[in-house]
């Protein structure tokens, strides 16, 4: 039975085959509006209700083809939205199987729909609307078991003046008449998209505005607006060797198109699994494909995540630990094995900020938090995807290397493939597995894995990876010269210091990353020292996102207020909550700068999406 404590669905009772959704967009009044049609199968005997997730939206009917149902929604829990209620009028028995058609419309306060004016677009000219389900939106936009323990197919037909894409394929499009709106002058079309394979609600998306789309590989697009669209195309050309990469190490890839689609700045997130139609932050287009690792990992998660699926969000692991492995094999194969052990470098350092963000025996530190009575939004941190990478690092070495390792892994994917499972689910297949293929030493191994601590115990991992520091090294010492450079007498300069644009011109965008980080966890340098750093490395210049993020964050560090225009500048123009929250936040805790992060982020906030407000006004103290 499954189990999920952030669903109000009676998920024991019945499971979603399919969903047809039938809406359209309004612009100009912000709303989707139409039916869900939901394919329900009774698991139980005796299931007289129905009940489903919901979140602000309005319920206008509820049907079969046969009759009008009686319905009511639950009063709201403000983490998991209005049950909505269901009275079937009968009673279904195990493997019977019922439509219901619900007739709604979303509203102002739907979570998972951000709805964009013109001017917040890169073109300027028409309005667009995005939406990010995971991990509990999805019920603010359809009726739906919002647990990724149901997998259904999906169908659409979105009707709307603008192009639309989904996370499925577009199987037809059909015009209906001129837009009567005043700023669209487009044809209403009607786009049909059908998602064949089973997914979980989280990973239902809908993007609509002014989209073009270019081929970057034999099954792949770049969706944007067409003022980014060239630089999305250059960007992203690996894709296809990305997925050619995951197909050795794994399996054929069975989604059939993988395109991705760069939305306008406030998209909250780096990317988003979305099946056959990857989300990504325009942050990633830094001109040099230094940031294509965020493609290698949504394309990873084509078999973690979307393929095996986290059972709950207790497990989130499972989707994320699992990404963040295959993610930097790929990476490793592609581009050498230094380059996917610097990234786990960066990796353990992000651990670390997250643990102790929250402090290092706060449940949320655990690799499978308890999540009952939470909002999965506020358990969300690196640790599931770098404290699950560590364990499955951790275990390729304990249990023999990628010999014994990648077999498994693939081993994995084949026997979950379709499936939604949770961690007791996998490791009783890692111990079949290895005591199947390779005999009673390798279980003797994993009996000697601490368990408990990895999967429970709070804090750092209990036992530590030795990654190869070949690229990591350079930025260390670089940053120790900068440490040792603090007896310098003022005025503090090139000569004395010896110090040189030249120190940095070999690095690697992520290596000035690493270098920055490094100087970060340094006691704060003078002013003088920043001053000399920026003028030498032209740091405030730099426009690529990572870099910009660990220059602000020292400088902020330091409380050198001339960083601050340039943090509210980059906060209140990108949405992606890996920058604007760490920015916001510390700006809130420099000198004089709590006000300051205040006035922004309320100036600011109809630019954000409704996650990132949430989270941002919770960060700094606005809300609870
Ligand atoms: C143990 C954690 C428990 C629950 C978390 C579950 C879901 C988290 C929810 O807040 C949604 C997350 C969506 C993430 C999407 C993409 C990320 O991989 C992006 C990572 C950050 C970035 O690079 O911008
Ligand atoms: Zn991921």
């Amino acid at each position: 039975m499954p189990y999920d404590p952030t669903s109000q669905s009676n998920l024991n009772e019945i499971k979603t085959n399919h969903i047809h959704l039938d809406l359209t967009v309004d612009f100009n009044t912000k709303v989707l509006s139409g039916n869900a049609e939901l394919d329900i199968e009774a698991i139980a005997d005796q299931v007289s209700y129905i009940v489903l997730d919901t979140s602000h939206i309005d319920i206008r009917s509820v049907s079969t083809a046969e009759k009008m149902l009686n319905f009511e929604l639950g009063s709201r829990n403000e983490k998991y939205g209005s049950a909505l209620i269901i009275n079937l009028g009968k009673a279904l028995e195990k493997g019977n199987k019922t439509k219901v058609i619900i007739e709604y419309a979303t509203t102002q306060y739907c979570s998972a729909c951000q709805w964009l004016e013109p001017s917040q677009t890169v073109g300027k000219k028409y309005p667009y609307l995005f939406t990010q389900c995971q991990a509990i939106h999805a019920r603010s936009l359809l009726p739906c078991q919002d647990s990724p323990s149901i997998k259904l197919t999906y169908s659409a037909n979105i009707t709307t003046p603008l192009r639309a894409v989904m996370s499925a394929v577009l199987i037809g499009e059909e015009k209906c008449h001129q837009s009567e709106s005043s700023t669209i002058a487009a044809a209403i079309t009607t786009y049909k998209f059908e998602q064949k394979q089973r997914i979980p609600s989280y990973l239902i998306a809908l993007a609509v505005g002014n989209l073009e789309g270019r081929e970057i590989g034999p099954r792949s697009m770049v969706w944007t607006e067409p003022e980014v669209l060239e630089a999305a195309a250059w960007e992203f050309i690996d894709t296809e060797e990305f997925i050619r990469t995951g197909e050795t190490l794994l399996t054929p890839y069975s989604w059939g198109r993988y395109d991705l689609l760069v939305l306008p700045a406030s998209f909250p997130y780096g990317g988003m699994e979305n099946p056959c139609l990857t989300f990504v932050t325009p942050s990633l287009l830094a001109g040099d494909r230094s940031l294509v690792d965020v493609v290698a990992h949504e394309i990873a998660h084509s078999w973690t995540g979307n393929l095996v699926t986290t059972e709950n969000w207790e497990h989130f692991w499972l989707n994320e630990g699992f990404t963040v492995f295959v993610e930097r094999k790929i990476i490793g194969r592609m581009k050498g094995k230094e380059h996917s052990e610097f990234s786990a470098i960066l990796g353990h350092k992000a651990l670390q900020e997250s643990v102790e963000l929250y402090g290092s025996s706060h449940p949320f530190t655990a690799l499978c938090p308890c999540l009952r009575g939470e909002d999965p939004d506020d358990a969300f941190s690196r640790v599931p995807y770098e404290k699950g990478f560590n364990l499955l690092y951790y275990l390729e070495k304990h249990l023999g290397g990628p010999e014994v390792f990648e077999p498994y892994l693939r081993a994995h994917v084949r026997q979950f493939a379709g499936q939604s499972i949770n961690t007791n689910d996998w490791k009783a297949f890692l111990y079949s597995f290895m005591e199947g293929n390779f005999g009673q030493e390798k279980v003797d191994l994993l009996n000697k894995v601490n368990w408990d601590a990895w999967l429970s115990g709070t804090g750092m991992p209990p036992d530590d990876n030795m990654f190869d520091d070949t690229l990591a090294r350079a930025c260390t010492s670089l940053s120790k010269k900068w440490d040792e450079s603090r007896h310098v007498a003022q005025p503090v300069t090139a000569e004395k210091t010896g110090f040189s644009p030249v120190d940095i011109k070999t690095f690697s965008s992520t290596q000035t990353v690493v270098f920055l980080e490094k100087v970060g966890e340094l006691e704060p340098l003078s002013h003088e020292h920043l001053d000399l750093m920026d003028r030498l490395y032209q740091l405030t210049l730099v426009k690529n996102s990572e870099i910009r993020l660990r220059w602000h964050l020292l400088c902020l560090k330091a409380n050198y207020k001339k960083i601050y225009p340039e943090v509210v500048q980059f906060a209140s123009t990108m949405g992606r909550m890996k920058f604007a929250r760490p920015l916001l936040r510390s700006l809130h805790r420099a000198k004089d700068g709590a006000e300051l992060a205040r006035e922004t982020f309320l100036k600011h906030k109809s630019f954000y999406h409704p996650i990132a407000a949430t989270m941002i006004a919770k960060d700094l103290g606005l809300t609870k």
